[in-house]
């Protein structure tokens, strides 16, 4: 029996008005993400990484084609998927800890449960000893393992995630690399990750989809070959070298023929 895919797109298409006209920004997207797979989303700066990202999150609509989640077609956001986005989107008023219980509202948990599920995702996220601190006085890592303990709190099965460490510097981004790497080889999520950094992408993915620009479109897709666990340094051995190379190479010709057209 073929098992079903996490997700499944078929034949998607979006387009925004620009004044009386409108513009196709994702032209036939056909995807599919399996069961606690780890894809990326890389391509060319406007070619809809986040516009399909935030479809698939059910935060905006499309006109044509089909998107399932186990089988089912989306309507809307839902617990099924976490998001987490470049920009930490914490409530500056809240401390960590609330940021986190805050999500967890209206899940049928009691306050007190709440309040232990929070703990625990902070705890997840190794920031249980900065629960009581509001985000200015977080670094922006730890802001982000706060967004991302909130994205996981309620259980999803998928997390989305754009451009998450997008704002950090070398070192905090590398370790937030290896947080992720094990929260997801220990949780088992299907993980949909949008980048512009293509060294993140094959560290981080099993297959990489590489995205065409005007219309954004999905160009090729990469499967990255390195078993896992993956040891840090690995980004820097010749094979994963030669492929990160390829996922450049397929991106740049992409920018190359749209300047040329
Ligand atoms: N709300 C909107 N209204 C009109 N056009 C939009 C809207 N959102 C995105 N676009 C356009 O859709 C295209 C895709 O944008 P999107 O942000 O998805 O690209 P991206 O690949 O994520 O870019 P980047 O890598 O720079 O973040 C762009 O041309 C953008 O200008």
């Amino acid at each position: 029996m073929q098992t079903l895919p996490k997700l499944k797109i078929s034949h998607l298409d979006k387009s925004f008005s620009a004044g009386r006209s409108r513009i196709k920004v994702l032209d036939d997207i056909n995807l599919e993400v399996g069961d606690n797979e780890f894809v990326s989303l890389v391509g060319a700066s406007g070619c809809g990484k986040s516009t399909l990202l935030s479809i698939i999150a059910g935060l905006q609509d499309f006109e044509q084609g089909e998107m399932l989640v186990d089988g089912t077609p989306i309507t809307g956001p839902g617990r099924d998927r976490g998001v987490v986005f470049q920009s930490y989107t914490l409530l500056p008023w809240l401390t960590a800890l609330q940021n986190v219980e805050f999500a967890l509202r209206e899940t049928g948990h009691g306050a007190k449960d709440i309040t232990e599920v929070a703990r625990q995702h902070l705890d997840l996220v190794k920031l249980s000893r900065f629960a009581d601190r509001f985000p200015s006085q977080l670094s922006g890592g730890m802001k982000q393992r706060v967004a991302i303990a909130r994205a996981l709190s309620y259980r999803p099965k998928m997390l989305l995630m754009d451009e998450p460490f997008g704002a950090l510097d070398a070192l905090t981004r590398g370790q937030m690399q290896e947080l992720l790497m094990q929260i997801w080889q220990e949780h088992r999520l299907t993980v949909i990750f949008v980048t512009h950094d293509v060294e993140e992408a094959v560290y981080l993915s099993d297959r990489i989809f590489v995205m065409g620009l005007n219309p954004g479109r999905i160009k090729e897709c990469i499967t990255v070959p390195s078993a896992r666990p993956r040891p840090t340094g690995i980004q820097h051995d010749r094979d994963v070298l030669e492929l990160q190379a390829r996922v450049l190479k397929s991106i740049r010709e992409e920018t190359s023929r749209v300047e040329f057209e």
